[in-house]
């Protein structure tokens, strides 16, 4: 639960404009992180009010803090998975929200940007740093619970969601209508299940055909597959930031892949390379990763929308910056370029 003062000390805050929190706030370069953590929860609150989500939908200012508070507990403290990671998705969704005029230009509606915004903040929630796979390897009670229908965490992280939304005075979503409020849970649910790897790799043709085919909002489907895509950009977009800050974010994906590693390996059972922190030649996974995830993303975007493709643009000067990086450990030869070091 989150104590009284907590909420009132964020609800008090005039979180107002959101340059308060930085002039380039809006901009796609600006890294949230930037900003001081304890400030996090305002800027959250701010990005709601902003986006005229809180008129819209007589969200009380208490119960948004109090959510907001309450997510931020749900997470865990794994290097990557953890509140900064949420916080950071659900400002790039702003970002897209905000800089592409998906409402305005009639892309999405008021309640898929609801829906959206909530579901990047709560998309990752209780993360324990490890994958589906291992959920099921290990016999963890989350695979015992979630494993037939496959996504194990992403179910788990719903879930959580739904549990944080059925919290006195948490509920945000209260004053919609029934009819919005189940199909705006219906929505979240979606988006965050859009999150698992593989689902996204099961659209990636589809994505590919609305993106030349040009996206239809009066298409159902076409909705729905604009809502993955835009979850998954949101996702991995450390990867869209300046050099420093995706080389950081990367290094902290791989401590929690290496402890899963050692971990499977523990529990005697092989690892993958990208696991293991003997065998991985991160700059090489890396490269892999951007060519094969990544880059396809922020391409789609920026075939759908002309003024993502500056995002697109850097994730493949971040992609230059790994081959210059494999080249020079590759001739150096190092012994140390199996391990994180090659970060330092
Ligand atoms: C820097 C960076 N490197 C990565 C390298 C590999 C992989 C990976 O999962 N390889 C598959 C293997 C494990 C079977 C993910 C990486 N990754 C993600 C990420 C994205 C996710 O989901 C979407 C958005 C759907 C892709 C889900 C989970 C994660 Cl950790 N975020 N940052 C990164
Ligand atoms: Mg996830
Ligand atoms: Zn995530």
């Amino acid at each position: 639960q989150v104590s009284r003062e907590e909420t009132d000390q964020l609800c008090a805050e005039n979180t107002g404009s959101v340059a308060r929190y930085s002039s380039s706030f809006t901009a796609w370069e600006y890294f949230p992180r930037d900003l001081e953590e304890r400030r996090w929860p305002a800027a959250v609150l701010a990005m709601y009010e902003d986006l005229g989500l809180v008129h819209r939908f007589g969200i009380e200012r208490s119960t948004l803090a109090r959510f907001v508070l309450m997510v931020r507990k749900g997470y865990r403290d794994p290097p990557y998975h953890n509140f900064s990671h949420a916080y950071s998705v659900a400002h790039f969704a702003y970002l897209m929200l905000k800089n592409l005029q998906l409402v305005e230009s009639r892309c999405l509606d008021d309640l898929e940007s609801l829906s959206l915004l909530t579901a990047c903040l709560c998309h990752d929630l209780d993360h324990r740093g490890t994958t589906n796979s291992f959920q099921v390897a290990s016999r963890s009670v989350l695979a015992s619970l979630y494993s037939s229908e496959g996504s194990v965490m992403e179910q788990h992280h719903f879930a959580q969601s739904v549990c944080i939304l059925n919290t006195d005075g948490c509920n945000i979503l209260s004053e919609l209508p029934p009819k919005d409020y189940t199909q705006c849970l219906d929505m979240v649910r979606g988006m965050i299940l859009a999150t698992d790897l593989s689902r996204h790799l099961s659209i990636m043709t589809e994505l590919e055909a609305m993106a030349s085919g040009g996206y239809r909002s009066c298409e159902p489907r076409h909705r729905r597959l604009l809502h993955s895509l835009l979850m998954t950009a949101a996702d991995l977009s450390d990867q869209t930031k300046r050099w420093l800050s995706s080389k950081k974010a990367a290094k902290l994906v791989y401590r929690e892949f290496f402890s899963q590693g050692d971990m499977e390996k523990q529990m005697g059972n092989d690892p993958s390379e990208m696991m293991d922190r003997e065998r991985a030649f991160i700059p090489k996974l890396q490269i892999q990763f951007l060519d094969d995830i990544a880059l396809p993303v922020y391409s789609l975007m920026g075939s759908l929308f002309p003024a993502c493709e500056e995002v697109y643009a850097q994730t493949k000067a971040n992609r230059r910056c790994w081959q210059r990086m494999a080249d020079i450990c590759s001739r150096r030869n190092a012994t140390n370029v199996q391990s994180i070091d090659v970060f330092d």
